[in-house]
Order: C-alpha cells, then structure tokens, then sequence
C-alpha cells in the first residue's frame, strides 16, 4: 500500500470517531429535531417541581414535616446534572487540597492568602457548626435575606424552627422577634457589612466571614486576634472595630460557594477570575448555594428585590428604598433573580415570603 493510502487509512477512522465523539457531547444537551432539554447554564428547561420516579419512591411515604434526608441536593441533582454535592462549609486546616478554589484569587477563592488564612484558622481551631448540629443526621435550614418583605408576616416562631438558622450582615433580631425570629446559628458577613456596635451581637451565634478582597482577610486577622484596627483605608465603606466573638466561634465561608453562584449557577462573566462588574453574587443567594451543599431541606425568607416597586423598603429594618440596589454595580439582580426563580419553581427551595 502507497504510503499515501496508510494515512488515509488511518486519517479516516480517526475522523469519523472524533466527529461521534463531538456530537455525544451536543446530543447531551441537544437531541437532534427536538428542542434542547437544558438551558444554557446547563438547568432543566421544564421545571415543573414533580420528583422524579426515583425520588418519589424514596420521599413519598415520609410523613409531612418530616425532615427528608438528602432532599435539596437529590432535587438538584435532577434539574441540574453537574451538581457535585461534596463543598465543606467553612475553610478548614486542610483548605490547600480544595482543588476548585485554590487558583482563584478573592472572592471566588483563597489564592495568595494562605498563609494569613493558615494563621486565621490556628486561633479558631474550629471548623465545624459544633458537635450537636455536626451529628444530626438530617438538617433543615432557614436563610434569612433581609428584604422589606419579611415585615409584619410574623414569622419569627416559624424560622426560628430550623435546626440552622443563617442571618446575613447586620440585620438585627432585637426588637424584631415577631417577625425574623430570634435564633441565629450562624451571620454571614463581610467587613463591610458586619454589625458596628458589639452589643448588637448575638450570644451563642458563629460569626462566618466570607472574603471579597485580600484586605478582608487582613481585617478578620486582626479580628480573630482582638488587635486594634490599623488603617481603615481601602473598605468602601466603615467597618466594625471590634468583634465581640471568641475566636472559637469564628468560621471562614468556603469560598467555591461565591464562585459556583457567579459563574456556574447565574452565569456572570468570568472576568479572568476577577471581581468586576457585575459579577458578585448577593450574599444571600451565596449562603443559599452553601444550603443546597450542606443542608438536606433548604427554605428561604426575606429575598426579593421588586423592581416594580422603588419605594417599598429594601430592608426589613430601616427605610431605604428599593431603589438603592439599581446603584449597586457588583450584582446583577435580574439574572441572579432568574437562578434563584429555577430553584423556587423546582420546589429545591421553598420561599416562605414568595418574593423570588
Ligand atoms: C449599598 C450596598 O452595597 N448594599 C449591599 C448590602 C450592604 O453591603 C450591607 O447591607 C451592609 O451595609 O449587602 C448586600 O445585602 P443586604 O445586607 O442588603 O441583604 C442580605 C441579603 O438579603 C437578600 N435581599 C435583601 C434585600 C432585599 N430586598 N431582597 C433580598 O433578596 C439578598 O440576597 C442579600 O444578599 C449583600 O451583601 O449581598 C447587598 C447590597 O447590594
Ligand atoms: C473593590 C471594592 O472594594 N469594591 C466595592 C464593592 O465591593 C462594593 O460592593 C459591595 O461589595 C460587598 C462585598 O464587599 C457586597 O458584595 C455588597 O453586596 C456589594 O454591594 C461597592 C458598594 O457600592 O463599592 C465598591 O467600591
């Protein structure tokens, strides 16, 4: 056989495999003559909250109430196929093996700050939500946004019924019990957004921190180490002094959650990894994307921004309006919205105050 011949001979096979090869992967998404099955974030396109056959086998006879173990991440799993359920909430002493974070720099990762975090994590010495929640063998858990919403619906006995309560930045419980409850299990924050007066603080609550900048880390630093502030420079705007935690009760917020809402979830522009218009997600749907990880039924209050309403209150605990958010250049509200609307309509959510 000419020479010539062999390459065809073997050029053709090779050929003819590759081009199989590239269209499994688009009859993944894409079944030819029919219509695509999943959206471009790579969802279910028809969501209709049904469980499927093998989830109803398994969920169906438990009785109403009942706490349904592995519920959110299964109902993920079905819409949304590439779901990996494994991300431990909080850094822990062996944070460098967590391949997905670990080249990123902040926020959507830990990348040249590790030594810093490694001298965070010496003085916490804690990396769980402690032995009682750690041992439960299903958990239920409330994250509470801090929209207007939640005003005068009196939920607060009803949130305070999860076995984990989350509450972010400085929304206050005091004097609003009726409706926001009173348990905190854990405040998610960033220097930023922290509570300022130390009496605010609320006794037996972790204090999560999750990093947007180098400088946060810096801050948490002196924080966990009870050092006076040096230089406030930098915080776009005034930061708490003091944090009136021990350091035992103090946690870093893993930061792939950051990253899989940015990037994976809502589909904000990569921007080279970086922080950048428009490609922060609101801290409440980060901390419900830490749910959908570590929790086995996931439930929401106090999320939505109504756009169609400018003057209703943004906030649950003071009176600047709605408006205030189209000013914010980090968030993309209306995309962020699209996500957190999948998972409502997907019942892998449920919104106590329907405001997604
Ligand atoms: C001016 C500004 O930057 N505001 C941001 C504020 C601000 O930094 C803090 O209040 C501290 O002062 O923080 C944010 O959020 P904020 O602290 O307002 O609220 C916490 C989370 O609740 C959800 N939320 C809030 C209000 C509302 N009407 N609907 C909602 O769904 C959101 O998921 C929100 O994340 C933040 O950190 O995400 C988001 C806001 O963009
Ligand atoms: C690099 C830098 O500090 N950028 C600041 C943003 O982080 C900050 O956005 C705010 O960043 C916070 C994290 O630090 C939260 O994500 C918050 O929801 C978001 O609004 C804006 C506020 O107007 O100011 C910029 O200068």
């Amino acid at each position: 056989m000419k020479p010539s011949h062999k390459l065809l001979f073997v050029l053709c096979p090779m050929l003819v495999l590759g081009f199989i090869y590239y269209s499994s992967g688009k009859l993944h998404l894409h079944v030819w003559g029919q219509k695509p099955l999943y959206d471009k974030q790579g969802f279910l396109l028809k969501l209709d909250g049904q469980l499927p056959a093998e989830l109803a086998y398994k969920y169906g006879n438990l009785s109403e109430g009942v706490c349904k173990p592995g519920y959110a991440a299964a109902k993920m799993t079905a819409i949304y196929p590439k779901f990996m359920k494994p991300a431990p909430m909080f850094l822990d002493r062996n944070f460098k093996r967590l391949a997905k974070v670990r080249n990123y720099l902040p926020p959507f990762g830990f990348k040249t700050q590790e030594r810093i975090i490694d001298s965070i994590l010496t003085a916490t010495k804690n990396y769980g939500l402690g032995e009682v929640l750690d041992s439960l063998g299903c958990k239920r858990c409330i994250i509470v946004g801090n929209g207007g919403i939640l005003a005068n619906k009196s939920l607060g006995s009803r949130i305070d019924d999860y076995d984990i309560v989350v509450r972010l930045n400085e929304a206050p419980v005091t004097g609003f019990g009726k409706d926001v409850g009173t348990k905190t299990t854990m405040r998610i924050t960033y220097p930023e957004g922290a509570i300022q007066k130390p009496e605010r603080y609320e006794k037996d609550s972790l204090f999560v921190f999750s990093a947007f900048k180098p400088l946060d880390f810096k801050w948490l630093r002196q924080m966990v180490y009870k050092e006076k502030l040096r230089g406030t420079e930098g915080f776009w705007k005034s930061v708490a002094h003091y944090v009136p935690r021990e350091p035992t009760e103090m946690r870093i917020l893993n930061p792939y959650f950051i990253q899989e809402a940015a990037f994976q979830f809502i589909g904000l522009p990569l921007n080279n990894g970086l922080m950048g218009k428009g490609n922060i997600p609101t801290l409440g749907t980060v901390a419900i994307t830490m749910a959908l990880h570590n929790c086995d039924e996931v439930v929401v209050a106090g999320f939505g921004y109504d756009m169609n309403m400018p003057h209703a209150p943004l906030h649950y605990y003071e009176t600047v309006k709605m408006s205030a958010i189209k000013e914010s250049w980090t968030h993309n509200i209306s995309k962020e919205k699209e996500f957190l609307r999948k998972l409502v309509r997907a019942n892998i959510i449920t919104d106590l105050t329907n405001g997604i």
